[in-house]
């Protein structure tokens, strides 16, 4: 799979990259080293959720200065969101669920986006509203691998990024999935490497997640 320049339009969050680091920035002061540590490691879509106060400054920061940097924002739940977010320079949108609203206002602002499913019936749903890429999430609480694979049969139109609770030793096996485009993630993102601004740490465990989405397979 080929990363696509950051000055390129990307027609498909999936296609973004093979692992999207989920980032949640305590500290605005961070958002930029920390996403500048990701790109430099070879993970250059970042998702930054909307969980913290400082989320949309983090977003307009790493828009603004990380050059390679492809920033999207993540734990995109109200239509109101996605206007902000778009707005501070938001490439790509992810929810961990879905409803009608949210899916109308994700489609109108002209960004891709993967709305969150954990049931066949939501991806039934999101196919008859024509959209094909989601997040699956929580991925491993789910039914992980298993459930992706079960999926594929009935339904082969829909493509995922599976997400929560994957970590180095997993991803492998869920983007060996023919409906898998690629993984979120965290755990480049260790807490104490975080927090004690140990950037070198971030770079090198996102240079492994690459390595580990780049090897091995056949896609
Ligand atoms: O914030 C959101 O919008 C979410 O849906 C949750 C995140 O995607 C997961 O928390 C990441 O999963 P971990 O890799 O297990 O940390």
């Amino acid at each position: 799979m080929s990363t696509p320049p950051s000055s390129s339009p990307a027609a498909s969050v999936l296609d973004l990259a093979p692992v999207v680091p989920v980032v949640v920035v305590d500290e605005l002061a961070d958002a930029v080293p920390l996403a500048r540590a990701l790109v430099a490691g070879g993970l250059p879509a970042i998702e930054v959720t909307l969980r913290t106060p400082v989320a949309l400054d983090a977003i307009r920061a790493i828009a603004g200065e990380v050059p390679g940097a492809v920033v999207g924002a993540g734990t995109v739940i109200t239509a109101e969101q996605v206007g902000e977010v778009v707005a501070a320079g938001a490439r790509f949108l992810v929810s961990p669920g879905w409803t009608d609203g949210l899916v109308d206002a994700m489609r109108a602002s002209g960004v891709p986006f993967l709305p969150g499913v954990s049931t066949t019936s939501e991806v039934v749903a999101l196919l008859e509203r024509g959209v094909r890429e989601m997040k699956f999430f929580p991925a491993e609480a789910a039914g992980g691998t298993a459930y992706l694979k079960a999926l594929a049969a009935p339904l082969p139109q829909a493509r995922f990024c599976p997400t929560g609770g994957i970590g180095p030793a997993s991803a492998p096996e869920y983007l060996a999935l023919p409906n898998v485009g690629c993984v979120g993630g965290s755990w480049m993102l260790p807490k104490d490497a975080v927090a004690g601004r140990d950037w070198g740490r971030v770079e090198a465990l996102a240079r492994e997640a690459a390595a580990l989405s780049a090897g091995g397979t056949s896609r």
